[in-house]
């Protein structure tokens, strides 16, 4: 219960980070997008909420007005409500270490003690991080003006390893974690691309717009002027840099170089970064599926390699993209090899029992006889039209059917005489020594696959020892195996009535037996009574005899 609570909490703990460190996210890319903003003249349209109209630069501040035909741009105003609820908003985000106190372990134990966790934070290296990125540094506009330059709010990008940590964590967690990656990915080009954007919108600013063909245009312009085409313009550029897609105006100033130089080197840096990622999340993609899925290729080559006949070739394709295209998983305990013994249990129980209790004879058993059984079973698929057993072969496994229909069926392998659809086990008569069975341990008949077919396999010695502690399940499987057996006039019922009799003759002659050897043990019993009490006599009369010669009396009579 308390352990319950404990990853609801923990659960909750992390949810509240991801988000948060979402917003924060958004908030570090804001505050970037700010700049652009900064260098916008104010509108009113609302107390609060601000229209910002773009700015030229030999007016950083004209009059406000709503922009070239009447559009707007919909920014927030430093100085009002607006922005005054934005930053409540994201004060969350920097004020949550102080509010969700986030447990930590010590040998292995949740300290859960606030002062303990209060300590540890304040002793760490996080907590002088947290503090430099709380810094009002924004304060710094009312000295610098809204048009300063970048870096005014850089100490906010101290908070990033908290958005790493619990892009981690989602990494972690999430269902798809090739998708996140990828996503991550994504997100980080943008957010690379929208920064090299403002770097060159600010290069633009400083070398003064429109001067040559490299900088931004004349913002003057009403159509460089606004907002929007600013954004798009830089974002552009820096895209048409960032990709080495080329195609950009030439440079001829001493920073268009340098910037144009840093551009490039920078787009080498994230080409090979994106590749490699993109790289590793396809590779991890396929590693993900080929722990439990068989590989093609290698099988393909193999059968190629063999000149194996080609209808058999097609069959085995088939096979592979029928596991392929409806996941079926053969080799499960390859996926789960890394679980501690008892969790896999638990997994493979949550996955299959279900299954099993559809099996008829299962159905009212324990779950700890499940549970055992399940961690034995191995899935496996069979084509259609292919044997999963033939009549006279040696029995080493048994069948539960999961998903599929399979026929009992005679030599010509077209008469069918029972069909077997999920729930349905058989193979179990040859394996389980019925008294009575006239085929011994050779398979009575022949089982064949009519569609694709997804069994679980259990081996003899696995059965025999599930079957060791629940002797009720065993009973069960015979008396089924018994009736078939009896159907197919394979049970000799004389053998059985004949080691009946044999048993009960065994059982007569042991109790003869016993009653002889106890009456023999009652009469060794009795002689050594006799004997015993014999020579205690003799041992009284000899010392009678040497007391009366001690004392030179007469010898006594016997
Ligand atoms: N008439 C039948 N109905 C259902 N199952 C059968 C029938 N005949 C044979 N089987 C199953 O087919 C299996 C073939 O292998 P076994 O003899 O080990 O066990 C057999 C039974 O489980």
């Amino acid at each position: 219960m308390c352990r319950v609570k404990q990853d609801e909490r923990e659960r909750g703990a992390t949810l509240c980070e991801i988000s948060l460190s979402v917003l924060l996210f958004i908030h570090l890319i804001t505050s970037r997008s700010l700049y652009l903003q900064t260098r916008s003249v104010v509108s009113f349209p609302h107390p609060g909420i601000y229209v910002w109209e773009t700015a030229s630069p030999q007016s950083p501040l004209p009059s406000p007005s709503f922009g070239p035909k009447g559009k707007k741009n919909w920014v927030l105003d430093p100085s009002g409500d607006g922005y005054y609820q934005w930053l409540l908003v994201m004060m969350v985000p920097i004020a949550y270490n102080w509010i969700f106190l986030i447990c930590f372990l010590e040998e292995g134990l949740l300290v859960a003690d606030p002062g303990a966790i209060a300590w540890r934070y304040v002793a760490s290296r996080a907590f002088w991080r947290d503090v430099a990125s709380l810094l009002p540094t924004d304060l710094l506009y009312l000295w610098l003006g809204l048009g300063c330059p970048l870096g005014v709010r850089a100490n906010r990008l101290l908070r990033s390893p908290r958005l790493l940590e619990a892009l981690d964590r989602a990494e972690t967690r999430t269902a798809r974690p090739h998708a996140f990656r990828l996503a991550k990915l994504v997100s980080c080009i943008l957010a690379g691309i929208h920064w090299h954007g403002c770097l060159y919108f600010a290069l633009s600013g400083h070398i003064g717009f429109g001067v040559d063909n490299w900088v931004y245009p004349n913002t003057s312009d009403p159509d460089f002027g606004r907002l929007l085409r600013q954004y798009l313009h830089s974002f552009y550029f820096s895209t048409l840099v960032l990709t080495t897609v080329g195609d950009t105006p030439e440079p001829s100033r001493e920073e268009e170089f340098l910037f144009m130089a840093g551009g490039f080197l920078l787009a080498v840096l994230a080409f090979a970064t994106i590749m490699g990622s993109v790289a590793s999340v396809v590779v991890d993609m396929g590693r993900a599926e080929a722990a439990f899925l068989p590989e093609h290729d290698p099988v393909k080559a193999y059968l190629r390699e063999r000149q194996v006949e080609p209808q058999l070739r097609r069959r085995v394709e088939n096979w592979l993209q029928h596991l392929r295209m409806n996941c079926k998983m053969i080799r499960e305990d390859q996926a789960l090899r890394h679980l501690s013994p008892n969790l896999r249990a638990q997994v493979a129980a949550a996955v299959h029992v279900p299954a099993l209790r559809k099996v008829q004879i299962f159905r009212h058993c324990e779950r700890s006889f499940l549970e055992e059984l399940v961690l034995r079973l191995q899935p496996q698929v069979y084509v259609p039209g292919e044997y999963v057993c033939r009549k006279g072969e040696v029995g080493r496994e048994m069948f539960f059917v999961r998903e599929g229909q399979l026929a009992v069926v005679a030599e010509d392998g077209v008469t069918r005489y029972a069909l077997l659809g999920e729930g349905h086990y058989f193979g179990e008569i040859s394996i389980l020594s019925i008294k009575g069975n006239l085929s011994g341990n050779r398979r009575t008949a022949n089982i064949r696959s009519l569609g694709y077919s997804d069994l679980f396999r259990l081996s003899k010695g696995d059965l025999a020892e599930v079957l060791a502690e629940f002797p009720s399940a065993k009973e069960a499987l015979e008396a089924k195996g018994r009736e078939i057996l009896l159907q197919m006039g394979q049970l000799d019922t004389q053998v059985e009535a004949r080691e009946e009799a044999q048993r009960r003759e065994e059982q007569r002659r042991t109790q003869a037996l016993q009653l002889r050897l106890d009456a023999l043990q009652t009469r060794l019993a009795r002689m050594l009574a006799g004997l015993e009490s014999g020579a205690l006599k003799l041992t009284l009369r000899l010392e009678r005899l040497e007391g009366g010669r001690g004392g030179e009396g007469p010898p006594e009579r016997p």
